[in-house]
């Protein structure tokens, strides 16, 4: 018997990347909703309580009404919205960040996938603070270079319109220093305070890098980039999606520049560390679409359904 699945919010960007996804396989059934009805309740309730797992692909009042349409205990939820993710009741979608973090996702039936921003920095700095080199305290700093995709269906619309001027560089944003993904930074990162956090929007589809400032100076006990690169590389050892890259790696540069693009199209994140006894950079390259929200779903879906992780899944 097939798994059954309904994505609630099959029309917008995270949804049909996870319909694209799901339709290749001959173990899951996707429900599928009337377009007329798609954002009838009564129809959803239906839909989802038939499901063994929803995904919901929707603005955060949607998510939270669609949860409250539950009425069965054996679906699994499983949120790319910005509902719950620091939610104690609820299992954040990220099996890599630390001991004991599969489980919870394996065995959880309401399961809130990271933001894109979120998952490349939280990936970057909860190693170190867990390993006692960062303490939480540290003051992060961090910016994200991203593709428009992340913006959803308005923003793809906009760039892909080609008709404001102001598109065709990049444009950094959020500069109230409030992004929304602040909360899950500071919780999951296992920090103390939220980083200083800036992303800048480029014209490009998806693909995304964020790179966080360290002073050595600052560190919990002494560090050189070599000890960064050894505490991120032990940690990540036997992860299939997360690759640390050589310390330094040049031979991944083009000519000196970094590529923001180079996960596309892959469930992968790429670490890397360089830098020298003054200065380090991390940098954390994932595709936003990909392990930065519907193939994290779909990743957590597997982990959830007890099948192989990474079964659809470009590593
Ligand atoms: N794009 C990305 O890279 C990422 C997005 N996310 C999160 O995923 C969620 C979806 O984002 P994204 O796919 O980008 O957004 P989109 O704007 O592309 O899609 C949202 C979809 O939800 C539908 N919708 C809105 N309200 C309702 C409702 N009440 N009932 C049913 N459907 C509804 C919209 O309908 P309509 O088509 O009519 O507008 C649209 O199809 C958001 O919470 C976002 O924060 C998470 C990680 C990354
Ligand atoms: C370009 C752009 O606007 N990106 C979105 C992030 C998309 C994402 O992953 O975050 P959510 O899952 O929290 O929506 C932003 O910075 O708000």
């Amino acid at each position: 018997m097939p798994f059954k699945i309904f994505v609630d919010g099959q029309e917008g960007t995270t949804g049909l990347r996870i319909f694209e996804y799901l339709s290749e396989r001959a173990d899951i059934e996707v429900l599928r909703i009337d377009e007329a009805a798609r954002k009838d309740p009564a129809a959803r309730r239906e839909l989802i309580n038939a499901s063994d797992v929803t995904f919901l692909c929707l603005p955060d009042t949607a998510s939270r009404e669609s949860v409250g349409l539950v009425d069965n205990d054996r679906t699994c939820v499983i949120d790319a919205s910005t509902a719950f993710r620091i939610d104690p009741d609820w299992a954040y979608g990220l099996p890599e960040l630390a001991r004991g973090q599969r489980e919870r996702v394996r065995d959880s039936k309401r399961i809130a996938v990271p933001g894109c921003h979120a998952s490349a920095l939280v990936l970057s700095v909860r190693p170190l603070v867990d390993a006692g080199l960062v303490a939480p305290e540290y003051a992060v700093s961090a910016y994200s270079l991203t593709g428009y995709s992340g913006g959803g269906k308005k923003m793809i619309a906009d760039y892909e319109a080609g008709v404001i001027p102001a598109l065709t560089s990049p444009r950094p944003y959020a500069l109230g220093l409030t992004h929304k993904h602040l909360p899950e930074m500071r919780h999951h990162g296992g920090l103390a305070r939220e980083p200083i956090f800036t992303p800048i929007v480029g014209n490009f589809l998806k693909g995304l890098s964020v790179t966080t400032y360290w002073h050595p100076e600052q560190f919990a006990k002494q560090a050189t980039p070599a000890d960064v690169h050894a505490c991120l590389t032990e940690h990540y050892a036997n992860e299939r999606f997360v690759r640390v890259m050589p310390l330094d790696d040049a031979a991944n540069l083009d000519n000196g520049f970094f590529d923001v693009q180079g996960c596309n199209d892959t469930n992968r994140v790429d670490l890397f560390v360089f830098g020298n006894a003054e200065r380090i950079v991390t940098i954390a390259r994932l595709d936003n679409l990909g392990k930065g929200a519907a193939g994290a779903a779909v990743q957590c879906m597997n982990l959830h359904l007890g099948v192989d992780e990474a079964t659809g899944l470009n590593v």
